[in-house]
């Protein structure tokens, strides 16, 4: 499909969506933009008939006449003003209902992550952040370029039709229109300039009265060079604006002028013909009148014209957004999710790289996560550990190899049942600002009930923060909507409650989960971790997958996997590999060593 046909149905779709949210005021508006086409011809063909009645000597004639000019011109403005006005309700309305909430679909509702890492789509976003009103009023800037056009088409016919001379009047207008464009610009260009003086300006002027720099104006004694320059580049943003002021008015001198010379030598031409008989005195009435409006009916049109076309800036990251949504949509599958594990998850050359990258972030990886283990994942700094598990998440698909779900492969399994039968802590945790129950019970929004609710808290450690929450479990959280702030650790407690909101969950993964925690509290919620993957493991053979820097805690682990540059190189349980002397041992020591140090 071309560009332009896509956007042409993606207008009509935002017009049909106006229609089905505000039918009445859609209609409304279209009917208007209707009657702005023809209204104006109206107007000059009413005086006409009204002057020519008159001249015949028909004085009922002249007067319908005169009422239906009188008319055409009250529903020309009454219509513009009420639709102007009731446009910006429909645009502001579609866009906050319709608009947005697709925008955040196409970005929440996504299967995998890949989007928010990709920087093209990321751009597109950052250009219709906050314009949801203008992409619906995209829409009816088309239709108003269409209504103008019209309107334009009208009047030049009309004006034909009375005699050829008073087309004419189109190049006059559209000279005088160039010469309004030029002086514009002039003061545009000036203004530009003046900025940087202007930015001078007020740099130096607070300068003058900062504390900060106060005592060293004073020791220095520069303050009157200051005040110097400061009125210096005053009288540049002065001299600037003057020289800009002059020339733009020259531009339109010059533009009124052309203008002028030309309508009135046209009226001439015309005045002519009415002597010989070849155009009657109406149509020198509907010249005057209908010429000397002509020129904002062309600015109009062009303005709406430049106006839909400059809505691509608009249309076209929108367009974009909702296509890669289509593309990478959720499709639902009927491989349900286990409930419970018996033989384990098996990577097999797992290998995945970040778009845009070449060095595999996971890099052929082959192993088994037997049901019912705890598995740590240690490495160095982006060895992998935390992208092994978004793939085990399914937030990313990966490159080559596969993930075995007791035999089922991953990228079968429905992705919203694989999703429910998780629990997962991340490193870079949400802080949702709503009360500390809501908060929390986001975690199991589906069987969440008051008990689980207090387990959770209870798992995370976050008794005592609960209790001494002003509101209990009501209470706020969060500055932005006068709520209480909590610390990075009580948030991350939060976030760990919520973790464990999930009775059952098959898998549960632990990115550096206490990363935010004071020791203490990190021994806590391990122990706590612990004991429940354990129990799970054994009645359900749920699998843990824990990445951590702390040694002491991945040391409890049934088995330990050691990445290094996305690859596995070393995998066993605390034992074997210390016993290995491999890379593991080496980590460990200096992580024991480091500890003992800090005289922890
Ligand atoms: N969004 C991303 N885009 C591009 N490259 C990424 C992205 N996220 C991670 N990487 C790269 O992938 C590799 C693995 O990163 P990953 O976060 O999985 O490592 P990690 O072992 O969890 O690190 P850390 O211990 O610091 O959390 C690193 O080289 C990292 O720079």
């Amino acid at each position: 499909m071309t560009n332009i046909s896509k956007y042409a149905r993606l207008l009509a779709s935002l017009l049909g969506i106006c229609l089905r949210r505000e039918p009445a005021v859609t209609a409304f508006l279209l009917a208007a933009m209707a009657v702005n086409a023809v209204a104006f011809a109206g107007i000059g063909l009413a005086l006409k008939y009204t002057v020519d009645s008159m001249a015949a000597g028909a004085a009922v004639s002249a007067a319908i006449g005169g009422v239906l000019a009188a008319l055409a011109y009250a529903a020309d403005r009454t219509v513009s003003g009420a639709a102007s006005a009731m446009r910006f309700h429909v645009m502001e309305k579609v866009g906050h209902i319709e608009i947005e909430p697709g925008i955040m679909r196409a970005s929440a509702e996504l299967p995998e992550i890949d989007h928010l890492e990709h920087q093209e789509y990321l751009d597109r976003i950052t250009a219709i952040r906050g314009r949801s009103w203008a992409i619906v009023g995209s829409a009816w800037n088309a239709v108003e370029a269409v209504s103008m056009g019209v309107r334009l088409i009208l009047t030049l016919l009309i004006l034909g039709a009375a005699s050829p001379w008073l087309l004419l009047m189109l190049p006059c207008v559209v000279l005088q229109l160039w010469f309004d464009r030029r002086a514009q610009v002039r003061l545009k260009r000036s203004e530009l300039v003046a900025a940087r003086n202007q930015r001078a300006q007020i740099h130096f002027f607070k300068l003058c009265i900062s504390g900060s720099a106060g005592k060293e104006l004073r020791v220095s004694g520069v303050g009157p060079q200051l005040v110097d320059r400061q009125v210096a580049a005053a009288e540049q943003v002065r001299a600037s604006r003057s020289r800009a002021l002059i020339a733009s008015g020259c531009w339109r001198a010059v533009g009124w002028t052309v203008f002028t010379v030309g309508y009135a030598s046209v009226i001439g031409l015309v005045a002519v013909q009415v002597a010989d008989g070849a155009a009657s005195v109406g149509d020198v009435m509907m010249a005057v009148t209908i010429g000397a409006l002509l020129r904002g009916v062309l600015d109009r049109a062009l303005q709406s014209t430049s106006d839909a076309s400059g809505a691509a800036r608009v249309l076209e990251p929108y367009l974009w957004l909702r296509e890669y949504a289509e593309r990478r949509g959720l499709s639902r599958t009927d491989v349900p999710a286990p409930r419970r594990l018996t033989d384990g998850i098996t990577l097999s050359n797992l290998t995945f790289s970040y778009p845009g990258t070449d060095r595999n972030a996971v890099d052929d990886l082959s192993v088994t996560l037997p049901a019912g283990a705890v598995v740590a994942v240690v490495g160095e700094y982006g060895s992998g550990k935390t992208t092994l598990v978004k793939l085990l998440a399914k937030l990313h698909r990966p490159h080559s190899g596969r993930i075995l779900v007791d035999g089922d492969d991953l990228a079968e399994i429905d992705t919203v049942a694989w999703r429910e039968s998780l629990s997962a802590a991340f490193q870079d945790f949400g802080r949702y600002q709503t009360t500390f129950a809501e908060s929390i019970g986001l975690g199991d929004l589906r069987h969440g009930t008051a008990a689980s609710l207090d387990a959770a808290v209870t798992a995370a450690d976050a008794d005592e923060l609960r209790s001494r929450l002003p509101d209990g479990d009501r209470t706020q959280l969060g500055s932005a909507f006068g709520g209480i702030d909590l610390s990075e650790g009580q948030w991350q407690k939060v976030a760990l409650a919520r973790a464990c909101m999930r009775p059952e969950p098959v898998v549960l993964l632990l990115d550096e989960p206490t990363a935010s925690l004071d020791a203490p509290s990190e021994q806590a919620v391990f122990e706590s971790y612990m004991d429940r993957a354990k129990s799970l493991g054994r009645s359900i053979g749920a699998v843990t997958v824990i990445v951590s820097h702390r040694f002491s805690t991945v040391a409890g682990a049934d088995l330990i996997l050691v990445m290094k540059e996305g690859a596995l190189i070393e995998s066993g349980d605390h034992d074997e590999l210390m016993r290995s002397g491999g890379l593991y041992k080496e980590l460990f020591e200096i992580h024991s060593a480091s500890y003992l140090g800090a005289g922890k």
